[in-house]
C-alpha cells in the first residue's frame, strides 16, 4: 500500500470525524434541551402527587391527570434515552469510524462506489451513507464476498453485483494504524493482530474480523434450529452476541432485546459477555443461567447444580444406563404420554384449606375434574376445574356475605377503608343502598379468603411432587434399566423431596409433567432462544426449553469435546438428535474448527489431548510452547507454582489458575494467599476481579485468559480419558500462556505419544 494512498484515506477519516463531532455538538444541543424539558415536567408531578390526598372526587380527578403526567413523563424519558443512545453511537465512531471498505461496480451504475463498513452507520445532511452499519444487506459482501462477481440479499431480493477492492482499516482515535487490502473474506493480518492483544475483562465485539462461518451463523435468519458446534475458541459466544445485534437490526420493528434469552454457563460468564452489545449500540438480552431458571421455577426447592452434580459424580458412582434415560427424549416421552392418559382417578388432588379446615375436599376436586372426558386435554381440564372452584367459591362467598360477623365489619369500617373497599366503583353507582352494602360484604370475604382464590389459581390443589412419583413408578423402563435399579431413584426422589431438595436429573422431567398437567410454564413473548456450552445440558433439558419457550427459535452452540458432564458425541449425531427430539423444521448444522483464542503452541498441545483433535484447525499465532512443570511433594509444587505465578504476573493481565474441583480451588488458596493478591471464584460471583484468580474449571466456562496454570495435572488425579473434557477445556482458556504443573508423575493423558515432547517445554525437578 502506498503512503499516498494511506494519506488519501487518512483525509477521508479526518473529515468523516469533523463531521460526526459537529453531529456531536448538535445532538448534545437537542440531549440538553430534552433533559431540561423532563425535569421541567418531573418538578410539576412532584408538585402535583402531594396535593388533594383527601376529598374522594378530588382524588380520582388528581389521579387522572396523574395519569397524564405519569405518560408524558415516560415519552419524555424515552426520547431523552433515544438521544443518549445517538449521542453515544456517535461518540464511538469518532474514534473508529469504520474498519472496512468495499469498491463495488453495480451492472446498472457508470461508475464504481467506494463503500465504507462500521459498527453503526452515519448519514450526512444530504443523506449520504458515509458509513454503513455491519448488519446492513451490502455489508455481508464484505465478510463473504472474495473479489468479483458477488450476490448478497436484500429485502427486495438477491442482488448482484461486482466486488473489485476489499480494504480493512485499524483506526484508533481517528488515526489509521494500519490499513491492508485482501482479497480473503477478513484477512489474517488483522486477525493477527486483534488476537495477540491482551485481555481486558470483558468480552470485546469481533465485528471488524468476523469469519465466513461465523457470519452465516449471525446473519441466519431461516432456521428454527441452529446448531453450532466448533471447538474451543472457535468463537461461538462471539457468533451468538453478534447475531444477537444482527437480529435485533433485522426485525427492528418486532423484536426486543428482552425477547431474546441467553442460557449462560454461569455468572461469571454474564458479565464477561455483557460489554459487547452495547459497544454496538444494542441492549442486552436476558440472560440466566440453568440454576437460576430452575430455582425461579421450583421456589421453596433447593435444586441441585450442574456444578454441585459434577463434583458429587466425582465422588459416587452413577449409574450410567439410569441417567441416560433420565436425561433423554424417551423419559419426556413417557411423562408426555403419561399426562396425556392420567385417569382422575389417578390425579393426586389435596384438599384446598382454610384456617386449619377442608375448604374444597380433594374428593369434590376430583369429582369435578372426571366430568371432563379424557378426550379433553389435561391442562384444558385442569383449566375447567379451576373455573368451578371459582364459581364455587363466589357462591361461598355471596353466602358468608350474610354472616353476622361481616355486618359487624362494615359498621366498624372507617370512610376511608369503605372507599377503599368500593375500589374503581364511584359512590352512588348502585340504585340502593343495600346493593352497595352487599358489595362491600362479599368484598370484606372475599379479601378474608384471598388464600383460597389464590391456591386455586396457582393450581396448588394438585400435589405435582406425588404426582411425579406415581408417573415414576409406572415408567416403561427400557431394558438396559433394571426395577430395582430404578426403584432406587423413586426412593432416592421421594428422600429429597422431604427435605425440599431435587436431583438435577428430575428437575425437566418434573417441570414438563407440572406444565403438561396444570397448563402453567409458558412463555410466549420469547422470540429467541440461546444455549450456550449445550453440551451440558441434557435432551431432555432442551425439550424442555423448548416446551417452556414455545414460539422462539433455537440457536444451540456448543463443543462436545469440552464435555465435563457426560461423553463426547458428534456434531451430526448431535443435530440428528436434537432435530427430531425437537421436532424442527429447519434445522441447520454450523462446524467451526478453526480457533482464534490461544497461541499456535497451546492450541497444537491443547489439540493433541483429544483423539479426534486433529479436525481443529490453528491459527498461526506464535507463542511459547506450554510449560510442564514437575514437582513431587506439595511443599516443591508450592514454591515452584508460586515462582511461575510471580513470573506470568510480570507479562500478563488476567492469570487464573484452574482447578479440577472446588476442594483443589479451597486448597491452592489457602496455600498462596497470603503471598499473593489472589482471589477464589465460587458460583456466586459475578465479576472478575485484578490479580491472580483461582477456580475449578466448571466456572470458568466460556472464559479467557491471558495466562493459565493448571493445578495437579498428576497421573493421580487425571488418571484415565474420563478427564479429557476437563483437560482440554483448561488448556483451552489459555491465551498466551500455558503453564501444566504436576505433583508426582504427570497424567497418562499429557504423556502420551500423540503429543510429541517437542510440543512442551518440560521443567522436572527429580525428588530427593
Ligand atoms: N472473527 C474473530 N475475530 C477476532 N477475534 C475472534 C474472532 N472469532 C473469535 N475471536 C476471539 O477468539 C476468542 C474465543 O472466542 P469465543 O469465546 O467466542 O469462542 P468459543 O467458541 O465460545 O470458545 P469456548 O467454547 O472455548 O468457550 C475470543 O477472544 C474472541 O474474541
Amino acid at each position: 500500500m502506498t503512503t499516498n494512498e494511506q494519506a488519501n484515506e487518512q483525509r477521508r477519516v479526518d473529515d468523516v470525524v469533523h463531521q460526526i463531532g459537529n453531529r456531536i455538538d448538535r445532538t448534545t444541543a437537542e440531549y440538553n434541551d430534552a433533559h431540561q424539558e423532563l425535569r421541567n415536567v418531573l418538578k410539576n408531578y412532584s408538585e402535583n402527587t402531594s396535593v388533594n390526598w383527601f376529598e374522594v372526587d378530588d382524588r380520582i380527578e388528581t389521579s387522572a391527570e396523574l395519569q397524564q403526567q405519569r405518560a408524558l413523563v415516560s415519552r419524555l424519558t424515552e426520547n431523552q434515552n433515544i438521544i443518549e443512545n445517538q449521542l453515544h453511537t456517535f461518540q464511538e465512531l469518532q474514534k473508529s469510524p469504520y474498519f472496512g471498505r468495499i469498491d463495488i461496480q453495480d451492472p446498472d451504475e457508470a461508475a464504481p462506489e467506494s463503500l465504507y463498513i462500521g459498527t453503526a452507520s452515519f448519514v450526512d445532511d444530504d443523506e449520504n451513507f458515509l458509513v454503513y452499519d455491519w448488519r446492513a444487506p451490502i455489508s455481508s459482501i464484505y465478510y463473504n464476498g472474495v473479489l468479483g462477481k458477488v450476490a448478497y440479499s436484500t429485502p427486495a431480493g438477491t442482488q448482484q453485483t461486482d466486488l473489485l477492492k476489499k480494504r480493512q482499516f485499524l483506526i484508533q482515535d481517528g488515526q489509521i494504524k494500519s490499513m491492508f487490502d485482501t482479497n480473503e473474506t477478513v484477512g489474517d493480518e488483522m486477525l493477527q493482530h486483534v488476537l495477540g492483544e491482551q485481555n481486558d475483562a470483558t468480552m470485546q465485539n469481533i465485528v471488524a474480523t468476523i469469519q465466513r462461518e461465523q457470519n452465516d451463523i449471525i446473519r441466519d435468519v431461516h432456521s428454527d434450529l441452529l446448531v453450532v458446534q466448533g471447538v474451543a475458541g472457535s468463537g461461538k459466544t462471539s457468533a451468538i452476541l453478534q447475531r444477537i445485534a444482527f437480529l435485533l437490526y433485522h426485525s427492528r420493528r418486532d423484536l426486543e432485546a428482552d425477547q431474546i434469552v441467553l442460557f449462560s454457563p454461569n455468572r461469571l460468564f454474564s458479565h464477561y459477555i455483557s460489554d459487547v452489545l452495547p459497544s454496538l449500540g444494542e441492549r442486552n438480552m436476558r440472560q440466566v443461567t440453568l440454576a437460576e431458571f430452575l430455582t425461579q421455577r421450583f421456589q421453596g426447592l433447593n435444586v441441585q447444580t450442574q456444578f454441585a452434580r459434577y463434583e458429587s459424580d466425582q465422588q459416587h458412582p452413577v449409574n450410567l444406563a439410569v441417567r441416560r434415560f433420565q436425561e433423554s427424549a424417551a423419559m419426556m416421552d413417557a411423562v408426555a404420554d403419561y399426562c396425556q392418559q392420567c385417569p382422575a382417578d389417578q390425579m393426586q388432588f389435596t384438599d384446598i384449606r382454610f384456617k386449619g379446615r377442608v375448604f374444597f375436599d380433594h374428593d369434590e376436586i376430583r369429582a369435578i375434574y372426571a366430568r371432563y372426558p379424557a378426550t379433553v386435554p389435561p391442562a384444558e381440564r385442569f383449566l375447567k376445574t379451576k373455573n368451578v372452584l371459582e364459581k364455587r367459591l363466589k357462591h361461598r362467598i355471596a353466602e358468608e356475605a350474610q354472616a353476622d360477623w361481616v355486618r359487624d365489619t362494615i359498621d366498624q369500617l372507617s370512610d376511608e377503608d369503605y372507599h377503599n373497599l368500593l375500589g374503581a366503583k364511584h359512590l352512588g353507582q348502585f340504585e340502593q343502598l343495600d346493593d352497595e352494602i352487599d358489595f362491600i360484604a362479599r368484598e370484606i370475604v372475599r379479601r378474608r379468603f384471598r388464600q383460597v382464590d389464590d391456591a386455586i389459581y396457582n393450581g396448588y390443589f394438585l400435589d405435582v411432587y406425588s404426582q411425579y412419583t406415581a408417573f415414576l413408578q409406572q415408567c416403561p423402563l427400557p431394558q438396559d434399566v433394571s426395577a430395582a435399579d430404578w426403584q432406587a431413584i423413586v426412593d432416592r426422589y421421594n428422600h429429597d423431596i422431604e427435605f425440599h431438595k431435587l436431583a438435577l436429573t428430575d428437575a425437566a422431567p418434573l417441570l414438563y409433567l407440572r406444565d403438561l398437567l396444570t397448563g402453567g410454564g409458558l412463555n410466549h413473548q420469547m422470540q429467541h432462544l440461546f444455549v450456550d456450552e449445550m453440551q451440558d445440558y441434557s435432551i431432555a433439558q432442551l425439550i424442555y426449553l423448548q416446551h417452556a419457550f414455545p414460539r422462539a427459535k433455537l440457536t444451540l452452540l456448543g463443543d462436545s469435546e469440552q464435555a465435563l458432564f457426560k461423553a463426547v458425541e458428534s456434531p451430526e449425531s448431535i443435530l440428528k438428535k436434537l432435530g427430531a427430539a425437537l421436532h424442527a423444521k429447519h434445522a441447520r448444522l454450523i462446524t467451526l474448527r478453526r480457533s482464534y483464542r490461544s497461541t499456535l503452541p497451546i492450541t497444537t498441545f491443547a489439540k493433541a489431548l483429544l483423539p479426534d483433535g486433529d479436525q481443529i484447525e490453528a491459527f498461526n499465532r506464535p507463542g511459547d510452547l506450554p510449560k510442564v512443570v514437575i514437582r513431587y511433594d506439595a511443599p516443591a509444587a508450592f514454591k515452584a507454582l508460586a515462582h511461575e505465578l510471580t513470573a506470568e504476573l510480570a507479562d500478563n493481565q488476567t492469570v487464573a489458575i484452574l482447578t479440577k474441583n472446588t476442594a483443589e480451588a479451597k486448597y491452592v488458596y489457602q496455600e498462596l494467599h497470603a503471598d499473593f493478591d489472589l482471589t477464589r471464584l465460587t458460583d456466586t460471583d459475578r465479576s472478575l476481579p485484578q490479580g491472580v484468580v483461582v477456580l475449578p474449571i466448571y466456572l470458568a466456562k466460556g472464559l479467557e485468559f491471558d495466562s493459565v496454570i493448571a493445578y495437579n495435572v498428576s497421573a493421580e488425579n487425571y488418571p484415565t480419558d474420563q478427564f479429557t473434557g476437563t483437560l482440554y477445556t483448561i488448556a483451552s482458556r489459555a491465551m498466551h500462556h500455558l503453564t501444566l504443573l504436576s505433583i508426582g508423575p504427570v497424567s497418562p493423558l499429557i504423556a502420551s505419544e500423540r503429543i510429541p515432547q517437542s510440543d512442551l517445554q518440560i521443567e522436572h525437578e527429580l525428588s530427593n
